[in-house]
């Protein structure tokens, strides 16, 4: 039987009812397409509307639970909209997330400064080390966070390293651009602002921030950690960047150090990699700019 057939409401109200523990009727779903790596539907039910992810491969359990993790340890500072996770686990050989589903409105007015304003009290939870309690992902690449003092060795050892380590054994990254990069390390105090380690959403490209009914921003999909804030700022500039407004709330709200725009490019080596190892060598050209650039 094709899993889109009857099976799918037996999915579904048994998934529903492991998390609610309540029976639940399903009325109506509906494919939703966008993401990459999972299936993803509305749900209509007797007990609302809800939004259901779900994947048969192997390491999905473990995405999905530290992904509800991290919406959670982000939706607790009530810094912004964040989806409630109504449950999660493993039924019929597949892993599933459900999550509130987020209606989509309008932009209001004053959408870019709240995002700004939301993103600046975000970044004002720290911690003392950088990094994070558990490990995840980012996309479906493994992310290390092993707590760390520097954040300097924390950025080059769990973020750029292990990437460009993956592409080099892919025969994505060419050798001289590995030790390139294995060059940049030394310079990372100089260039880059020593901060607190602050919680990040860790994925912030535009694809990651909905509207909701009421046309407030709302995040979904993070690879959250404690790590340097600008490197959530520069996430947001890798294809064209947010809305002007954003930019000018955040620092009116939580001020950076000058020169923001000029170390851009050295946080964004990281979903650079990260981009390479997930959708092949057409990334490395910005690599070795970047390299050439430091
Ligand atoms: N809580 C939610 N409510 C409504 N829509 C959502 C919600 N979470 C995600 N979506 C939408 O569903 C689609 C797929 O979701 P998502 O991006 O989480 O999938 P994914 O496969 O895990 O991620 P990726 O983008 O990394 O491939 C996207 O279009 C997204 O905007």
């Amino acid at each position: 039987m094709d899993f889109w057939g009857d099976e799918q409401f037996a999915f579904f109200e048994s998934i529903l009812f492991l998390a609610l523990g309540q029976t639940v009727d399903v009325l109506e779903t509906q494919f939703l397409s966008g993401g990459d790596i999972n299936m993803a539907a509305r749900v209509f039910s007797s007990e609302g509307v809800f939004f259901v992810k779900w994947n048969q491969t192997p390491e999905s359990n473990t995405m999905f639970e530290v992904e509800a993790r991290g919406l959670n340890l982000l939706r607790k500072t009530d810094a912004l909209f964040i989806p409630q996770v109504i449950g999660y686990g493993q039924q019929l050989d597949k892993a599933y997330l459900i999550l509130e589903f987020i209606e989509s409105g309008q932009l209001r007015k004053n959408y870019w400064e709240s995002l700004g304003q939301s993103l600046a009290l975000l970044h004002s939870h720290t911690q003392p080390k950088f990094g994070l309690a558990f490990d995840n992902y980012i996309g479906s690449l493994p992310q290390s966070n092993t707590p760390t003092a520097n954040g300097f060795d924390f950025f080059f050892d769990q973020r750029l390293l292990p990437q460009a380590g993956m592409a080099l054994y892919k025969g994505l990254l060419p050798k001289e651009v590995y030790d390139a990069l294995h060059r940049l390390r030394e310079r990372l105090p100089d260039l880059l602002p020593s901060e607190r380690p602050a919680l990040l959403h860790g994925d912030l490209w535009s694809g990651n921030v909905l509207v909701t009914e009421d046309g407030q921003p709302a995040l979904i999909d993070p690879a959250v950690y404690y790590g340097f804030r600008e490197a959530d700022l520069a996430f947001t500039k890798l294809f064209g960047g947010f809305d002007q407004r954003f930019y000018d709330a955040y620092d009116e709200a939580f001020p950076l150090e000058d020169g923001f725009d000029d170390r851009v490019p050295i946080y964004n080596l990281y979903p650079l990699l990260v981009h390479t190892n997930l959708f092949g060598s057409g990334y490395v050209s910005g690599v070795e700019r970047i390299l050439k650039q430091f």
